[in-house]
């Protein structure tokens, strides 16, 4: 397998295959760049906690959980505080992505490393931040063979996956149908990666925005096997 050139300020060691891109021809320069963090609650291949972001940057979005990377944490660790902060629950959180954004108009490119968990503990709560809801994983947002899901991607069972597992605290949602992910409520870029994280499979990518948040250029790639 050759080599993929990744776009300036991404690195990976491993194996990588594209999966999409597009826009302008050339990257936008950036002079500083801010760590920050992403994670999703992702239940039974089917459901995943998204918060609807209520200030602050990327407000009247729906995104993951997370926030800039404090000085002597690891992002591991910053991902778990921001996670508990903004939507009051704990998860064994697994890196399954990283993402390089440059914002006209943001101080400094962002350096996502995205998370997800299988399961939660604690009660799903709205903070003065986010406002968190369940969403169903739709059909599209699953192109990719994945080994490891097994649950039926209808949504009656997404609305209630506890009809055939037992894992996972549910009690916002039970017996009450899911709306499907907002994805036109959503920063652009998720369409692209968001089927490689419920693939389980590793991914990279970048996406350049205008100042009115309109995606210019883009790029992405995953592993080519899916995480254990
Ligand atoms: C531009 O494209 C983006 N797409 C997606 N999906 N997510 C993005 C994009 N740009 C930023 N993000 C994520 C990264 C973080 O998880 C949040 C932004 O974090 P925030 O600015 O809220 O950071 P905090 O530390 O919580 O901020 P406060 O200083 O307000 O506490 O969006």
């Amino acid at each position: 397998m050759a080599t993929l050139q990744l776009p300036p300020g991404l690195e990976y060691n491993g194996q990588l295959v594209e999966t999409s891109n597009g826009g302008v021809s050339d990257w936008v320069a950036y002079k500083k760049v801010k760590l920050y963090t992403n994670a999703f609650v992702i239940l039974n291949d089917a459901k995943v906690l998204l918060g609807y972001k209520k200030r602050g940057f990327g407000t009247g979005l729906w995104n993951g959980f997370g926030g800039k990377v404090d000085p002597g944490e690891t992002p591991l660790q910053a991902a778990v505080r921001e996670l508990e902060e903004e939507a009051g629950i704990e998860a064994p959180l697994e890196h399954c992505g990283v993402l390089f954004f440059v914002v006209d108009g943001a101080d400094a490119a962002f350096h996502i490393d995205i998370f997800r968990a299988d399961e939660y503990t604690g009660t799903v709560s709205e903070t003065d931040e986010m406002r968190p809801e369940w969403f169903s994983v739709q059909k599209e947002l699953l192109p990719l063979t994945n080994p490891q899901t097994t649950a039926d991607h209808d949504h009656d069972h997404a609305a209630n996956p506890q009809a055939t597992e037992e894992e996972g605290p549910e009690p916002e949602t039970e017996g009450l149908p899911l709306p499907d992910i907002p994805l036109k409520q959503m920063w652009a870029d998720d369409e692209f990666w968001m089927p490689l994280m419920f693939s389980r499979r590793f991914f990279v990518g970048r996406a350049d925005f205008d100042a009115d948040d309109k995606m210019l250029k883009w790029w992405f790639a995953a592993a080519p096997a899916s995480l254990s």
